[in-house]
């Protein structure tokens, strides 16, 4: 029988069962719910007279800190030298001893981009700042560590934050206590849940000592969450089965909740003279790879969408490291922007192809796992390489075209006919006559691809954070919440668990600043797309003798080797030079040299075509298209409702080479208007 179809029989007959509970227990996430930030609240530092208290744990933080000093990790070893700590410079951390714990050895990981610690012996965690510190008020005290009755007058969590954990707690704990071994089901049980989640091939010890067991109610798979520090269930993950139109879907269920949720499942299996691991994307995967070939494996939190890099330290011991995420383009993509967090040097990559399908589909076909893993891939290549060590890319390219082509907008099935979709990397100018509904539009189809799992960073440097948010809250809901204020809550929650962020620059801002706060959200949050709104904002702080033209080709170029080195997106509003009010803007519209358009690999008009257009009308124009081609226009309808646009009619696709236009003169021209924040 199919697998598949074996799937699909378990779970009618499991149905009755499994629907009436999975309702009362899920909280339903998707690929896309995966935003983490480890924000500490910050009440006065340690070192001041008052010593409040810090909190060192983990919050919700959407908006990147650009305030937050950033720190080298030149600074962070001369710190370290200066205050005659010891430290080993590991692969993405410094390991120092640790002020939290009387324990002998390197136990605090500092990481090198970010500065930011673990304690890996009290899983203490917080800044660079924290940090220095505590060593200050360690000096203070004269004693060799920050002992807990002095950690917790200065480190505590809040009344509401305990109440949460307490409340977690019994929640976990009352799931893990009703869950049941594999080996102490009915065999035919037993079978059959294994077959609703293709793991019938794992037997009963691997599964018991990964400590898997089955939630029964709701015949869903127990992952759990053993604390590094003592071994005690301190999260899960459930995994459900869920069949709707003789689909099966799986949905994962965290507690604590995602973005509290830090799993390195497979952890308390290593030993901790381990030096090799494979790192997959889903605990089934760790599970077929153990058993077939008893290598170390762990498996992600958050599957392919995130690496945190708290979790980071745990990696230090292996100095090599097998990454096997998936069978498609985009696990592929995601191996190769983990391993730079990881650092490419002890990296391999498995790259995704017939022979090589997911961990568990090539256990199950019976593959040799250790063959495949033998065939892994350096992450780290040379300047110059041969096409033999490209052609298996280039084949994999070809052989994925849908997947190569981009994610698809749901709400613009136009812009999927002529740009074929969003891909990572590249450099897309937007530009519209003024006020014409730029952000509105750009705002759209930035959520479109975010709601899709696509991680998005957000610079407004025109209209503040609030009142972008409300724009996009509106497109997202579809509704006018403000006449419907009831429903807000409801909305807020949803759009909270969207992988979005922004950054909290506003008005004129310097260049390498915001490229080092997208640099830091890449390496933080995994960003695919940054949006910047727009490139006026950078120009003004930059030395007035400096010719305007010149140093707009410098900030287009430094955004082009932005999203060329992080393999991330950049759309970048650019105001078109002032022109006639009733002539149609083209790609020569654009203001400043012809730099931006020639960097750029797609450009995209608003056009408001007030001659021909009724009030409202809108084209979006695609002038150019460097992944295949075709460029053309489409129109779209204003609804003022919710903002939102939705394409209307066909797209005209008309070849390349057929835009006739001259090249732009850049020297009489003025930008639309002088910018000032809105
Ligand atoms: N097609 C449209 N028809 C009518 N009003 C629109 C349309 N699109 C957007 N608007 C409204 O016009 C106003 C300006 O829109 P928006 O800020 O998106 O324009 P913009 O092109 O980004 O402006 P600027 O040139 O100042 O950057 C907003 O109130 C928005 O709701």
């Amino acid at each position: 029988m199919q697998p598949s179809r074996m799937i699909r029989c378990a779970f009618y007959r499991l149905i009755p069962r499994v629907t009436s509970q999975v309702t009362e227990h899920q909280i339903f996430s998707c690929p896309w719910r995966s935003r983490l930030s480890f924000g500490t609240a910050r009440k006065g530092t340690l070192a001041s007279a008052s010593f409040s208290r810090r909190h060192f744990q983990k919050d919700l933080l959407t908006f990147l800190d650009s305030s937050a000093t950033p720190v080298t990790v030149t600074e962070i070893r001369q710190y370290l030298r200066g205050n005659n700590i010891s430290f080993y410079d590991g692969y993405s951390c410094l390991h120092v001893p640790s002020p939290f714990t009387l324990c002998q050895g390197n136990n605090l990981f500092i990481d090198k981009t970010t500065g930011r610690f673990l304690c890996k012996e009290t899983l203490l965690e917080g800044t660079w700042e924290d940090y220095k510190d505590s060593m200050e008020l360690l000096n203070k005290e004269r004693s060799s560590f920050l002992s807990p009755d002095t950690m917790a007058s200065y480190f505590g969590d809040s009344d509401t934050e305990e109440r949460d954990r307490q409340f977690n707690n019994m929640e976990v704990s009352r799931i893990w206590n009703k869950a049941v071994w594999f080996h102490d089901l009915e065999e035919e049980d037993a079978q059959l849940i294994k077959t609703m989640f293709s793991i019938s091939k794992i037997n009963s010890t691997t599964l018991k000592k990964f400590g898997v067991k089955c939630f029964q109610p709701t015949k869903s798979l127990v992952f759990p969450w053993f604390s590094p520090r003592d071994a005690t269930v301190k999260g899960l993950k459930l995994l459900s089965a869920v069949c709707k139109d003789n689909n099966v879907t799986y949905v994962e269920t965290f507690y604590p909740q995602l973005s509290q949720y830090q799993n390195l499942f497979g952890l308390p299996v290593l030993g901790k003279k381990d030096t090799e691991v494979v790192i997959t994307s889903r605990e089934v995967d760790s599970l077929a790879i153990h058993q077939a070939t008893g290598v170390t494996t762990i498996s992600l939190p958050r599957g392919i969408t995130c690496l945190p890099p708290v979790l980071l330290p745990y990696f230090e011991q292996f100095k090599r490291i097998i990454l096997w995420l998936g069978d498609d383009l985009h696990a592929w993509e995601a191996s190769k922007m983990f391993s730079r967090k990881l650092n490419v040097k002890r990296c391999l990559l498995i790259r995704p192809g017939d022979k090589q399908p997911s961990p568990l589909q090539a256990f199950n076909l019976g593959l040799n796992l250790n063959k495949i893993l033998k065939t892994s891939l350096p992450a780290s290549h040379k300047s110059i390489i041969s096409f033999r060590q490209l052609r298996e890319e280039v084949f994999g390219q070809l052989e994925n075209a849908e997947q190569v082509a981009g994610v698809k907008w749901a709400r613009f099935p136009d812009l999927n006919k002529l740009l074929k979709g969003h891909r990572k990397g590249e450099l897309t100018i937007f530009t519209g006559p003024t006020g014409s509904g730029k952000t509105t539009f750009i705002s759209e189809y930035a959520l479109d691809l975010c709601m899709q799992g696509i991680n998005t960073l957000w610079g407004s440097f025109e209209i503040n954070n609030v009142r972008l948010a409300k724009v996009m809250l509106t497109q997202f809901s579809l509704l006018r919440l403000e006449e419907q204020l009831h429903l807000y809550d409801e909305w807020a929650d949803k759009f909270e668990e969207l992988p979005l962020y922004f950054m909290t620059f506003h008005g004129q801002q310097n260049i390498q600043t915001v490229i080092d706060t997208m640099k830091h959200a890449v390496y933080m949050y995994d960003m695919s797309h940054v949006i910047i709104d727009n490139l006026q904002f950078m120009m003004g702080q930059e030395q007035l003798h400096t010719d305007k033209f010149a140093l707009q080709d410098y900030i287009v170029g430094a955004f082009r080797k932005f999203a060329t080195d992080n393999n991330c997106h950049v759309t970048l509003v650019i105001h078109p030079r002032k022109e006639d009010d009733d002539k149609e803007l083209q790609t020569s519209s654009i203001f400043g040299t012809a730099k931006a358009s020639q960097e750029a690999d797609n450009i995209l008009i608003l056009q408001d075509r007030k001659l021909v257009s009724g009030p409202g009308k809108r084209h979006l124009q695609l002038a150019k298209n460097r992944f295949d081609g075709d460029v053309g226009v489409f129109s779209l309808e204003f609804n003022k409702t919710n903002l939102t646009y939705s394409s209307k009619g066909k797209a005209k696709v008309k070849r390349v080479g057929k835009e006739n236009e001259p090249p732009p003169s850049p020297s009489s021209e003025k930008p639309t208007k002088n910018k000032t924040e809105k």
